[in-house]
């Protein structure tokens, strides 16, 4: 069953060859992004090493902390969708590789099928997705900040930093639960495997490359500190989303 929800996944996020190979040089030389992965790394390893994820990888996570985490995520990638639309836009005006607008189709394709992932969750689980679920605090501005960045005017190189830091927090996360010597509990390796796996880690950096890619054709140093900042906002937001789950009472 586990080798199924595997290789749908990997079918969904594998593009060309030509594709993953940009991925692949995107990691070869340090680029601002890791730069910044470096200069900030309190803050990315808050969020992907978050106490939840610990708690995943050494098999003490609570129930009800999984199960909230759960609803929650779903009203999160609900609002991810247009999310991605508008980026998908920015793409197709702005960009000068017109692969571009094919790559953040494939991941928009992948939300539809995570949708989907997310009510067989539920139902196995027994958490409700109706309108009842009431979309926390932390939820609900990360949700206003994804929505901040739908405008017109916020650059495409701005928007597609953003995208990848939140896909790459999860993919980092994840992975972690998947390595060898923790103790994940098996029924938690679907969800793991969803965001854990390689062809989601090679689809994170073809994400990568191409925000490399932009910040090495601006001219516009602007461009690059608005970039950084929205880096920082999506650790902080991803850091109050694991603590909301957790159940930590200032963060409900
Ligand atoms: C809070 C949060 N951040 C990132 C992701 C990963 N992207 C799509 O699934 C997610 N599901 N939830």
């Amino acid at each position: 069953m586990r080798l199924q929800t595997e290789r749908q996944t990997d079918r969904l996020y594998r593009g060309t060859s030509e594709m993953e190979e940009k991925g692949k040089n995107g990691d070869q030389k340090e680029g601002v992004i890791d730069t910044w992965k470096k200069k900030h790394h309190q803050l990315w390893v808050g969020a992907t090493r978050h106490p939840l994820i610990l708690s995943i990888s050494d098999g003490t996570i609570h129930l009800p902390a999984f199960k909230r985490w759960l609803g929650q995520d779903y009203i999160f990638v609900r609002a991810l969708v247009p999310f991605v639309a508008s980026l998908i836009v920015k793409a197709w005006k702005e960009s000068d590789d017109s692969s571009d607008v094919e790559i953040i189709l494939r991941g928009m394709a992948a939300l539809s099928d995570e949708l989907e992932w997310f009510k067989k969750q539920a139902n196995k689980w027994g958490v409700h997705l109706s309108e009842m679920l009431v979309p926390s605090r932390p939820n609900q501005e990360y949700c206003r900040f994804l929505e901040s960045l739908m405008g017109p005017e916020v650059e495409y190189t701005v928007a597609v930093t953003a995208y990848w830091a939140i896909e790459a927090v999860y993919q980092e996360s994840f992975a972690l639960c998947l390595e060898e010597g923790t103790r994940t509990p098996p029924e938690l390796m679907d969800t793991c495997q969803r965001w854990g796996n390689e062809a989601f880690g090679k689809y994170c950096s073809s994400l990568k490359a191409i925000a490399e890619r932009r910040f090495k054709k601006t001219s516009d140093e602007e461009v690059i500190k608005k970039a950084e900042v929205v880096f920082l906002r999506v650790l902080e937001h991803e850091i109050e989303f694991w603590n909301m789950s957790r159940g930590d009472p200032q963060h409900q």
